[in-house]
């Protein structure tokens, strides 16, 4: 693992009862965006502990009135790495920074800017746990979708394992997961949104990733992939179960017509680079479904942004090749999972005995995790800049 491939804690010391705002920050530096999960408890004039605790227990989690209870949010934030320098100023603005451990790449410019040094931790580990934690504790985390309908997935705690979790990022990993703390990475590839976002730089001169993104919403793949119709004059190859609209060679046309880089349109380009990547993925994903005999597969990773084409082309490779046998799952948060299992491993560590507490508005979610219990409510817009809300329960 590359020091540019480690995620990193930055940690302050917490506070209960003494601070008005307690903050506990989790910094994900992995390999093209930063993500940021930090925890802010509420002003204590706004809540107090008993209006807290009552609203918990009114919804059906039960509390204990002999310890602290704070009441706050999980936020999400992510930055380019590019812009460490934002990021240091964001983390520095909202004051997240004070205290820490730990040390790596971005260490020194952390020490310098900010006076705290960074904790490593298994990359692996804390994209299963904040999977975990997501899948159990948030209502309404996991979705399907398919021809443009997007449907929230009914996931039973009790009944969620095995599952395969794809984590597209940079490259893509992919992990059987069979518990708390039980998975094994099965299999990965190195195509995957690295692969989409800088072949779509190269390819048509684009600035930013959203750029790319947006230019292939207006694209035609059929300009530049070859189908089995181009082949098979037209029709179907249907013996073998192929339609004629199905792509036969990614790019292929490209080869055959006499026509430069320049004669292609960026959008064109783009749509079919989107879809060689998510099919791709899907495929192989599917068939390490197959292989250990998973029902499910989520699909995580900031490479999905949310993109209904992206997440269309997913499921429609592993319904295909599955035979309707499997199906794709994708999460609101699908870019922080290794940012939360961080923040939670470092409840594990450093806060025992220390239970998060859902606030449960409507469909209260009772969930285990290293003997606490968890609840949790979401506000704000899926995979963007939001928060969870959390109350925390101290010894
Ligand atoms: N604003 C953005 N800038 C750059 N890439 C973006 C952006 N938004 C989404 N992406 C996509 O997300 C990918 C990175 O995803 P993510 O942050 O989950 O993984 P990573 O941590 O960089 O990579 P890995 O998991 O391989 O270490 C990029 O390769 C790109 O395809
Ligand atoms: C190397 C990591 C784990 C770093 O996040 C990721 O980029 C990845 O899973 N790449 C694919 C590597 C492979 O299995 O071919």
């Amino acid at each position: 693992m590359s020091l540019l491939h480690t995620p990193f804690r930055v940690s302050n010391n917490l506070h209960f009862r003494d601070s008005r705002t307690y903050s506990n920050l989790l910094c994900w530096l992995t390999g093209s965006l930063i993500k940021l999960v930090y925890f802010s408890r509420y002003d204590d004039s706004c809540r107090d502990d008993d209006e807290l605790r009552s609203q918990n227990e009114s919804l059906g989690s039960k509390s204990d009135n002999s310890r602290p209870v704070l009441g706050g949010k999980l936020h999400f934030a992510k930055f380019e790495t590019s812009k460490i320098n934002d990021c240091l100023e964001f983390i520095h603005s909202m004051k997240l920074h004070l205290g820490g451990g730990g040390a790596y790449k971005f260490a020194d410019l952390f020490k310098e800017k900010l006076s705290v040094s960074l904790d490593k931790e298994d990359e692996m580990e804390c994209l299963v746990t904040g999977a975990n934690f997501l899948l159990k504790a948030v209502h309404q985390e996991a979705f399907t979708y398919l021809d443009g309908q997007k449907e929230f997935a009914q996931i039973d705690p009790n009944d969620l394992y095995p599952y395969l979790l794809v984590n597209i990022g940079s490259g893509v990993s992919m992990i059987k997961v069979d518990g708390d703390g039980k998975f094994e990475r099965v299999s990965g590839t190195s195509l995957g949104g690295g692969t989409f976002w800088g072949l779509g730089r190269l390819l048509t001169k684009c600035k930013n990733f959203d750029e790319l993104l947006e230019l292939s919403h207006q694209g035609n793949n059929r300009v530049i992939d070859m189908l089995v119709g181009d082949i098979y004059g037209g029709t179907d190859y249907a013996k073998i179960g192929l339609s004629a609209t199905t792509i036969a060679s990614s790019f292929g046309k490209a080869i055959s017509d006499n026509k430069e880089l320049v004669d292609y349109k960026p959008e064109d380009i783009s749509r079919s680079l989107l879809r060689m990547i998510s099919n791709n993925i899907g495929q192989i994903s599917y068939l390490n479904a197959l292989r250990f005999g998973l029902k499910r597969i989520f699909f995580a990773g900031f490479f999905i942004r949310g993109h209904a084409y992206t997440m269309d082309t997913i499921s429609v490779a592993v319904n295909f090749w599955s035979k309707g046998e499997a199906e794709a799952m994708f999460l609101r948060h699908e870019g922080f999972l290794g940012a939360l299992g961080a923040f939670m491993s470092y409840e594990k560590q450093c806060l025992d005995g220390l239970t998060v507490n859902k606030i449960p508005q409507r469909f209260p979610i009772s969930v285990s995790s290293a003997g606490n219990k968890i609840y949790c409510s979401m506000n704000g817009k899926s995979n963007g800049n939001e928060s969870i809300e959390c109350t925390v329960y101290g010894t």
